[in-house]
């Protein structure tokens, strides 16, 4: 059956956690849209490692089963990582449930993710292929719930500073206004990637030629991550924004008024507010403030949260394809 979870974004919005129960366990963790693996902070970790953590006990579960031999090992683009140990049990998420579901029992985790402890760790809604355990592969949960669900979708409903919705198996039209423009995905990458090739900047003339012209839906990144021709254009209609080298990226002062940027998904032009793009003052005085549009080099560009929260996005793993509406 479909199932559905409230979510909760963590201080400043850097992650959105939610609850999944895993062999009649509940934990809060991140759902990634940008990465495979399902791992989890467990009793295999060091006390001190686990201080302040929610973490699973596979001894305490029925219906965990270790997968002799199997191993994992996860490296995200922040630099951050995991590796450990995988068995599989029992996964429920807000009533959508999977059964021998790999379960990835980390032994070792990067610093970020011991001092982030409202996170018991990620679960992965990329594509399969994407998925590091060796030496067979596993699969995601939604690959594995697809043939169950009412409908081979989930949604992601990400709001600022408030409880959204994570939703398997149905679209709730409730959370959005207007249709879903459906955009065909690209899944050779293994991430949920579509072309945009197009930006506007407060209802200006589109520009039409951002190189590469390739972006994924990843609700894992906390920003948006762009090619420098969006940022540049963008931030050329901001008064007294510059690249902050020493903090990382583009600032600005807080009380800039920021303009609402059109970014192209699949051919339909979506809307970013611009309140969501001032991110965070970078200190205390809350003078100069941090972008949540940021400039990448590699490609594809990275559509994060800061996407997600002016956008609803279905994820359809029936026919491959992302719907977009404003929320
Ligand atoms: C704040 C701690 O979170 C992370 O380090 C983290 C979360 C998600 C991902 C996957 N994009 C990578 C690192």
């Amino acid at each position: 059956g479909a199932g559905s979870v409230a979510n909760t974004p963590e201080a400043g919005d850097v992650e959105y956690l939610a609850p999944v129960t895993i062999g009649g366990q509940t934990v809060n963790m991140d759902f990634d849209s940008g990465s495979s693996d399902l791992w989890v902070f467990n009793t295999q970790l060091s006390l001190n490692t686990l201080s302040g953590h929610m973490a699973y006990n596979p001894a305490q579960s029925s219906t965990f089963q270790l997968l002799p031999g199997s191993t994992f090992s996860i490296s995200y683009g922040d630099g951050s990582g995991a590796a450990g140990n995988v068995g599989t049990d029992t996964v429920n998420i807000g009533g959508a449930t999977v059964t021998g579901q790999a379960i990835e029992l980390a032994t070792d985790v990067s610093t970020s993710f011991v001092t982030d402890t409202q996170s018991t760790g990620l679960i992965g809604l990329a594509f399969s292929k994407l998925n590091t355990v060796k030496p067979v592969q596993q699969k995601t949960f939604f690959d594995n719930a697809l043939a169950t669900l009412p409908e081979p979708v989930f949604t992601a409903d990400l709001r600022h500073n408030a409880a959204g919705t994570y939703e398997f198996g149905a679209i709730d039209s409730t959370k959005f206004s207007g249709p879903l423009a459906w955009t065909p995905v690209n899944t050779t990458s293994g991430f949920w990637q579509f072309t945009s090739q197009a930006f506007a900047v407060g209802g200006g003339a589109p520009s039409t030629s951002v190189p590469g012209g390739q972006a994924i839906a990843d609700t894992g990144t906390t920003l948006m991550l762009a090619d420098q021709s969006v940022v540049d254009g963008y931030y050329s209609q901001v008064q007294g924004a510059v690249n902050n080298a020493t903090v990382g990226g583009v600032t600005f002062p807080c009380s800039a008024t920021l303009p609402d940027l059109q970014i192209d998904v699949g051919g339909t032009m979506a809307t970013v507010r611009g309140d969501d793009i001032n991110f965070a003052p970078v200190d205390q005085t809350g003078t100069t403030c941090f972008g949540g549009l940021q400039a990448t080099t590699v490609q594809p560009q990275i559509y994060g949260d800061i996407f997600f929260k002016s956008n609803f996005v279905a994820f359809n793993g029936g026919n491959n394809s992302l719907g977009v509406a404003p929320h």
